[in-house]
């Protein structure tokens, strides 16, 4: 495995504010990768050590096989960059300003503006500051991905879009990995990336806690389960079931004067077992729920989505 980006012992102060402390993460080439983590965590500082915008106080970083420092413009064309908080206020038309940023980058097929604008559905005739917050958001992936950068580095990048909008920007991302991009996204929440992500990190605190695939992550979530079960004993049914061995938080209920129970849980792993159970009882109802990966995470960051650095952003 050939490492896109590798990162080894980055530390990053601000002040008092350690941003990062120790981060060591390896991104494979050709992967899809999110890093998630609330807000304050470090993911654009993150990001933007590797782009170079700032220097890390120590540790070492590689992107494409080169130090960002010395890789210079000739690294910068191969990196599609989506900053996090787009700034577009000029009087200038969205075409104007692709066009400026092609020149940066290098090469842009001809023709490639324009699709990429069809298919996100925004206006390149309009001043950029005239647009929506979502429409600057378009304009700011069709900059990341105009030039098919080897590379791309996208800070919350479906802020603001609307769902379809996100299907069109999913596609982007699969149709650059298919060309054997790799891409790393960073977001406070698992949904954002894990349509597209196969691996992801999570950071709290300036701090990898986990990493892992979505698949894996998967398998720690837990479901939601619940049936209405007929002609069963209470106590013959609880037992069967609290032999489950992860099956948490049952409770089965009564309904009263008849032999008709409900049921609910949570449940980790697979279903089989919890299903085999009740097969053995004539059911009205039953429901297992997609695992739920955002409890998941969210228990990994060992809190809600709140700021853990005490800032506001
Ligand atoms: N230029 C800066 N000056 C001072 N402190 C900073 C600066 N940039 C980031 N920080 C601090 O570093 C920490 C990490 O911030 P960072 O923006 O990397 O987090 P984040 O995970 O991207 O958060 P969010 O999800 O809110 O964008 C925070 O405590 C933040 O206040």
């Amino acid at each position: 495995m050939t490492a896109a980006i590798a990162l080894d012992s980055v530390t990053k102060r601000f002040g008092s504010t350690e941003a990062l402390r120790g981060v060591t993460l390896q991104i494979p080439s050709g992967s899809v990768f999110g890093i998630i983590g609330p807000n304050g965590a470090g993911k654009t500082t993150t990001l933007r050590i590797l782009l170079d915008l700032m220097q890390p106080n120590s540790g070492s970083v590689e992107v494409l096989g080169m130090s960002p420092r010395a890789g210079g413009t000739m690294l910068r064309q191969q990196i599609g960059y989506l900053p996090g908080e787009l700034i577009l206020e000029g009087r200038v038309t969205g075409a104007a300003l692709l066009a400026h940023y092609a020149r940066l980058s290098g090469h842009v097929s001809s023709g490639r503006i324009a699709e990429l604008a069809d298919r996100l559905g925004v206006d390149l005739h309009r001043p950029v500051r005239s647009l929506s917050k979502g429409n600057k958001q378009k304009l700011g992936i069709i900059q990341a991905f105009m030039h098919d950068p080897r590379l791309l580095i996208l800070d919350e990048p479906t802020s603001g879009l609307d769902p379809l909008v996100q299907q069109t920007f999913h596609a982007l991302v699969r149709e650059a990995q298919d060309r054997g991009a790799t891409v790393l996204l960073s977001s406070h929440v698992l949904s954002e990336v894990e349509q597209v992500a196969a691996g992801v990190a999570i950071l709290k605190q300036g701090e990898i806690i986990t990493t892992s695939t979505v698949s894996e992550l998967r398998e720690t979530a837990k479901r939601r389960v619940s049936a209405e079960v007929r002609e069963a004993d209470a106590a013959t049914l609880t037992a069967a079931l609290q032999a489950i061995p992860d099956l948490s938080e049952l409770r089965v209920t009564q309904h009263p004067g008849e032999a008709t129970l409900s049921l609910t849980g949570l449940l980790g792993g697979n279903p089989d077992r919890f299903v085999k159970v009740l097969a053995a009882y004539p059911l009205n109802d039953i429901s297992i729920e997609a695992p739920n990966l955002e409890d998941a995470v969210l228990s990994l960051y060992g809190q809600g989505l709140h700021d853990d650095n005490g800032d506001a952003s």
